[in-house]
């Protein structure tokens, strides 16, 4: 599965394979520098015939470095390069000081500033090579207006096309969110550090993408990402596999997918569990019977809808493939669970908050406690809590998911929540793949936070990033009733008996997987509806 990293183990890997004297660090710089070069020519292919003019903004430590080596490298295939330096040479690094020196035998240094970088002709490339995976502290307003000062030179009127080096200046590529003074007012218009990430056309970083490229916040730009020869130590000798955070889909989708849910392999109804799914009562229950749905078309062998009675009639008249069944208590849901047929429940969409919906989810966590059923807590199940979470997290266990969107996560995790909002780490801002992590720490159980970029984690430590950016971009997904069908999928995974042997995380992410999948194969105009019914396709196109 590909691998997400932070910035640490990112160090932590380079600083191993250097001691292994597999690459130098002067090597994997000026790999790092050509790789941004090839991937800048491979997305813009027509610019590598035309040998015009860039500019490169080089910062003071290892990132400016690989600016240093952009320039070389453009120079050498005939183009007009501009370089400009936030910094002084003799406080750069050895291996960062060898490529400004390498350069500066090429061509002249400028002293970076608006003014400076201001002048001249609209360049066809910028690269941002001020400030990397080293950032520490919101950047220097002077190099943010720089950034500008070269995208609006007065002469020329084309669109300067921003490469961004390892990531957009200013970004935490750790949580992706960009470090902002204190003083709002010293940050606003072009000195706003979050503009230089808006402008960026591509970003190209090293080895493997990091946290913030995966996170919407970081910008909407693609990222590309370049082998700079770390591959030579495997990931486990640095980092356990449970510190990486992985990225779905891994790279080969439909074998990972046959894998983590055994779906496709032979078995009859029962084989393929039962899930149960709670509905609310009269006019509540199709948030339910879409949760229903999308259990039986993920191939639950059997789905029942648990419903108040007074809410049967309306049921029955929209059911046939899914039974129903009268739930109109905790007792009830307890009495339902004495079957041990019943494999997964489902419940929280349409079902109300208050007290009775919180009796019912202790009453479906005390009944699969200890006996590996699995439960999916989504919507009003969470919300419930909202005024005593810890009730629900003494309650949890390992094979329950949570899918709360960032309200509910904010009612049941406010201190994590909070955390999210400060982009200053050392105000200990907390990135949403931290703050799942921690929560699922509290909880005891699988974590999956929604969003345009979905994050999930376990108890265990394990998590993983579903981004629906760039090529996977699906904002027709954003539609009322799509949790809850991710919900009933989740229940429909996680009922078979072949995923009895599959962590809860995994089945999750497989379920986040194939929600944005039906998605996509429908495409815009998508209500939630529709997401069951494009599964089969989904299926189909597996494989299966
Ligand atoms: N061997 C390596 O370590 C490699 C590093 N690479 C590049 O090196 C980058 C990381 O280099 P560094 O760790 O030197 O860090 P950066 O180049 O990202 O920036 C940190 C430098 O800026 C200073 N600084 C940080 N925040 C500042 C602020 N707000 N205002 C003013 N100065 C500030 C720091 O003191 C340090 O000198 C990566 O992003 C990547 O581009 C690549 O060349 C691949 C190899
Ligand atoms: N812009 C978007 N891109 C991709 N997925 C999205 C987007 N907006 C929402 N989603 C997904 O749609 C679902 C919405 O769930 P939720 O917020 O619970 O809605 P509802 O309560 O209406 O069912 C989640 O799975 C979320 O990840
Ligand atoms: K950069």
């Amino acid at each position: 599965m590909g691998e997400i990293l932070t910035s640490a183990q990112m160090r932590a890997k380079e600083r191993r394979v250097m001691q292994a004297g597999e690459v130098t660090g002067l090597g994997l710089m000026e790999r790092a520098g050509q790789g941004v070069l090839d991937e800048t020519f491979r997305k813009f292919p027509d610019l590598d015939k035309c040998k015009a003019h860039a500019v490169v903004l080089c910062g003071p430590g290892n990132n400016g470095g690989d600016g240093f080596v952009i320039a070389r490298g453009l120079f050498e295939r005939g183009w007009k390069v501009e370089v400009f330096f936030w910094g002084k040479a003799e406080k750069l690094s050895d291996d960062a000081r060898q490529m400004h020196d390498a350069w500066a035998a090429l061509g002249p240094i400028h002293s970076m500033t608006p003014q400076s970088a201001g002048q001249g002709e609209r360049p066809t490339l910028l690269f941002d090579a001020m400030f990397g995976i080293g950032i520490s502290r919101p950047i220097p307003i002077e190099c943010a207006l720089s950034f500008h000062a070269v995208c609006d030179r007065a002469s020329g009127d084309k669109k300067v096309i921003c490469i961004a080096v390892d990531c957009p200046s200013g970004v935490d590529v750790d949580t992706g969110a960009t470090l902002l003074r204190d003083d709002p007012s010293r940050a606003n218009g072009d000195t706003d550090p979050r503009k230089i990430a808006e402008r960026t056309d591509l970003c190209v970083t090293f080895h493997a993408p990091k946290l913030g490229h995966c996170l919407a916040e970081l910008g909407r730009h693609p990222v590309a990402v370049v082998d700079i020869g770390l591959d030579a130590v495997p990931a486990d000798a640095v980092i356990p596999p449970d510190g990486v955070t992985r990225s779905i889909p891994p790279v080969a989708p439909e074998t990972w997918l046959k894998e983590v849910t055994g779906l496709g392999r032979g078995g009859h109804k029962y084989t393929r569990g039962h899930a149960l799914i709670l509905a609310g009562g009269v006019g509540k229950g199709g948030a339910g019977r879409m949760a229903a749905r999308a259990a039986l078309r993920t191939g639950a062998g059997l789905v029942t809808l648990g419903v108040p009675s007074e809410a049967l009639a309306e049921n029955a008249a929209h059911l046939n493939a899914i039974m129903l069944t009268e739930i109109s208590s905790a007792k009830d849901v307890s009495q339902a669970l004495e079957d041990t047929r019943l494999s997964s429940v489902c419940l929280g969409p349409g079902l109300g908050v208050g007290m009775e919906t919180r009796d019912r989810v202790l009453a479906v966590l005390r009944a699969t406690a200890s006996d590996g059923r699995r439960a999916v807590l989504d919507a009003d199940a969470l919300s419930s809590f909202a005024d005593a979470p810890e009730v629900m997290f003494e309650a949890c266990h390992e094979n329950v998911v949570i899918t709360p969107h960032e309200g509910e996560f904010a009612r049941l995790f406010p201190d994590l929540a909070e955390k999210v909002r400060i982009s200053d780490p050392s105000k200990q801002g907390l990135g949403k793949v931290e703050a799942t992590k921690l929560a699922a720490e509290r909880l005891g159980a699988t974590v999956l936070l929604k969003g345009e970029a979905t994050v999930l984690a376990d108890q265990r430590g394990a998590s993983a990033i579903h981004s629906a950016l760039h090529d996977r971009a699906v904002p027709w997904l954003g539609t009322a009733g799509a949790g809850d069908v991710l919900a009933g999928i989740i229940a429909g995974l996680t009922a078979h008996q072949v995923a009895a042997t599959s962590a809860m995380i995994d089945l999750a992410a497989a379920a986040v997987w194939l929600h944005a999948q039906a998605a996509r194969s429908f495409g815009p105009g998508l209500i939630a509806e529709d997401l069951p019914e494009q599964l089969p396709k989904v299926f189909r196109e597996c494989g299966f």
